[in-house]
């Protein structure tokens, strides 16, 4: 299986990472493209196997899966460069986010049909197979949704949606990366305030948001149900909540949420 990825940046380039740490991709099967040779040499010296292309056309003629992930204002641009030698036995997975089928299938329909399109949201932690991908069908056999899910599982995890849920999605698994990081950062700041060294605060702040997260994972439980464990009565931990909601901090997450939508 082919995979060609139309835009080797910082969500491309991790995707082809990922997939070329992956066992159902042969690291040489994958082909990447960028507008510069720099990008392309970034690639290359994370493993030498990938092959590198600026020639858009070139690179989508023989692949099984296109992704496309290049900037937003990009795509009709890349569209009408790659369109004309696409088929519909190929599989189209765009990552380029906010751009949804119905502007998608006027890209990329060959004569009368249009090929398999998915939509496709990873965030960056994709490099490490880590993603969490929301994916959205359109135009795709129950065959083409497994493959691709599995492709992405492997990744990490992965989700099948209605495309109406993709801008949620978005928000919470992909900008919902620089956000959970963004705490992290706000964390360590008050942890070298009150006298660690900033790596030994930047140490517990990940193991202790990795932790958090595992633990509802593994637990299957509430958020809630989980603080509740932490909260002794008239302690510590419930003291430092209660201010952080008092400066606003659900609101700020939800707002933030809802500004990136
Ligand atoms: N960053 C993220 O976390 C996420 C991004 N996305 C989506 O992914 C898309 C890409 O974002 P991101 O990776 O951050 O952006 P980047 O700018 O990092 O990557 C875009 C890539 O496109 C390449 N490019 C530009 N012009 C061409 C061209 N004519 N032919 C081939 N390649 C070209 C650039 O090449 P060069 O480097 O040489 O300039 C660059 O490598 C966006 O649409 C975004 O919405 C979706 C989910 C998460
Ligand atoms: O900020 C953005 O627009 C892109 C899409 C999701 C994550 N990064």
């Amino acid at each position: 299986m082919k995979i060609s990825i139309i835009g080797a940046g910082n969500m491309g380039g991790a995707i082809a990472k990922g997939l070329a740490q992956s066992t159902l991709i042969n690291t040489t099967d994958i082909t990447v493209t960028a507008a510069t040779q720099k990008t392309l040499d970034a690639i290359k010296s994370f493993n030498r196997d990938i092959n590198t292309s600026k020639n858009n056309s070139e690179a989508v003629k023989n692949a099984n899966i296109i992704i496309i992930a290049v900037k937003p204002w990009l795509i009709d641009k890349i569209a009408k460069e790659i369109a004309p030698y696409i088929n519909n036995n190929q599989i189209i997975i765009s990552i380029v986010a906010g751009v949804p089928f119905e502007y998608l299938d006027k890209l990329f329909r060959c004569a009368q049909d249009a090929p398999a399109i998915f939509r496709a949201i990873p965030n960056t932690a994709i490099s490490i197979k880590e993603s969490m991908t929301a994916i959205a069908s359109y135009n795709a056999s129950t065959e083409q949704e497994k493959l691709i899910l599995s492709i992405f599982n492997e990744l990490g995890k992965s989700i099948l949606i209605e495309e109406r849920l993709m801008v949620a999605a978005t928000a919470l698994g992909s900008c919902g990366t620089a956000f959970a990081l963004r705490y992290i950062r706000a964390a360590i700041e008050g942890g070298i305030e009150m006298g660690l060294y900033a790596h030994q605060a930047k140490e517990i702040v990940s193991q202790t948001v990795k932790g958090a997260a595992e633990l509802l994972m593994h637990n299957q439980s509430h958020p809630e149900e989980e603080i509740d464990k932490v909260t002794t009565p008239g302690g510590i931990t419930i003291k430092g909540l209660n201010e952080m909601e008092h400066a606003g901090f659900t609101s700020a997450i939800i707002r933030g949420l809802k500004a990136s939508r």
